[in-house]
């Protein structure tokens, strides 16, 4: 038990490093903070027994599988198994225990625990029914009879919803959490189809009194904002970033990295595609052809606004959660009008120091090292990656 507490100390660390200080409210809040750590501490055999020992597979992430289970008293949860030697998991696992343990929001996947045995880590979640959103939203109607259900007014709370998750991240705990990885794929739905923002595994705390943290980068390509990829700056106007594709992605139901070009566009992507049809006032075009019929149309050009506002080259162009929150009520002719958004390719017109990419084994993502000055491209980086991506054997699955 002494080795479990140690390590729950470690665990609970990001709550503390505001207050060491080192006066008793501090020590009692770090006592208070240690107790709350045990309760959430789950034995192996309890985990066995709720998940039929590990036999009904939900899926598998970069951190291993998760399992389907049931606790004694009812709850339905889903048991994330850390790849047994996995450092990279070792560390991610750390992360989402620390700080999804301080985190309740109706839009953030709960975690109800997580289980330290030997050399085992595993992470206790409420269950959530009605899989990932990239699931639902990118299937073929064919082989997922709930695309159908995805409509307009679906997306449209999918959206609210998520923002609303993001704003509490960022502004409702005690320290400000930037996720870091938000995406299609780590919003899960509930049977009613309300969304949790899910994979904490990259999360960080922001200090208040940071306009940035100088960081390495990892996140899925598409979904990373400028400064984030090219400088490593990572701040909650990051996530603002990722989530803007997000908006755009519900709106087109098209994925932002595989986006196949359409006959009669120039557009390489989805964001230059979505601001191409923004300015010539064609924003009905860009819509999912499954849900045109029975549109809000004000509602779809406050979202298309919207998602080009978040995703603006300059972090300080985005709007922060908050205001994406009341956006949302507003109409289009009355929301600040978007410049181009940061469009990988485009030049980025930031001072920025220009930062070679290396890999990092997680996922689709990049770790940054080393500096260089002036203003520089996303083709430059994408080049400089490319070079990074051939001379690493880690690189699988990198897109640039
Ligand atoms: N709380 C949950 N409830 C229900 N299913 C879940 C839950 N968490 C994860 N899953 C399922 O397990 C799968 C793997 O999830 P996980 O978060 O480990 O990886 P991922 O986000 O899909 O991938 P990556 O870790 O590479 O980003 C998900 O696609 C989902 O189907």
């Amino acid at each position: 038990m002494t080795k479990t507490r140690d390590i729950l100390r470690k665990l609970i660390n990001p709550f503390t490093t505001r207050h060491d200080s080192g006066n008793k409210v501090n020590k009692e809040e770090s006592i208070e903070a240690i107790v709350e750590f045990e309760r959430k501490a789950f034995r192996y055999d309890t985990l066995v027994t709720a998940t039929r020992n590990f036999s009904e597979k939900l899926g598998e992430g970069g951190f291993g599988p998760v399992f389907k289970g049931q606790l004694e008293d009812g709850r339905e949860v889903a048991v994330k198994r850390l790849a047994v030697g996995s450092r990279q998991g070792e560390n991610q696992f750390a992360n989402e225990a620390s700080l999804l343990s301080g985190v309740q929001h109706k839009n953030v996947v709960h975690l109800y625990g997580f289980c330290i045995n030997g050399a085992d880590r595993l992470l206790v979640y409420e269950y959530v029914a009605n899989e990932s959103l990239d699931k639902i939203l990118f299937a073929c109607s064919n082989d997922c009879p709930k695309r159908a259900e995805l409509n307009w007014q679906r997306r449209y709370s999918i959206m609210l919803a998520v923002a609303k998750g993001l704003l509490y991240l960022h502004e409702g705990t005690q320290t400000p959490i930037i996720h870091r990885d938000i995406k299609a794929a780590n919003i899960l739905l509930d049977q009613r189809w309300v969304p949790k923002i899910a994979d904490f595994g990259m999360a960080r705390l922001f200090p208040e009194d940071e306009s940035h943290v100088n960081t390495r980068v990892a996140g899925t390509n598409g979904y990373m904002a400028p400064e984030y990829l090219m400088h490593g700056w990572l701040s909650p106007k990051a996530d603002v970033y990722s989530f803007g594709v997000v908006v755009l992605e519900l709106v087109t139901g098209c994925r932002c990295h595989s986006f196949v070009p359409l006959p009669g566009t120039d557009a390489k992507n989805l964001l230059e595609w979505a601001w191409m049809l923004y300015k010539e006032r064609r924003v009905l075009e860009m819509v999912d052809p499954k849900i045109r019929p029975n549109l809000d149309l004000a509602q779809v050009s406050t979202c298309v606004h919207i998602g080009l506002l978040c995703t603006q080259a300059e972090p300080k162009q985005r709007p922060d959660m908050r205001r994406i929150s009341i956006l949302f009520t507003k109409q289009p002719s009355t929301l600040e009008e978007p410049s181009r958004p940061g469009i990988p390719g485009r030049r980025y017109t930031s001072r920025p120091h220009l930062t070679s990419g290396t890999l990092d084994s997680s996922r689709n993502s990049l770790s940054s090292s080393g500096s260089g000055t002036g203003s520089s491209s996303y083709s430059t980086l994408a080049s400089t990656s490319a070079s990074a991506l051939a001379s690493s054997s880690k690189g699988k699955g990198l897109q640039l």
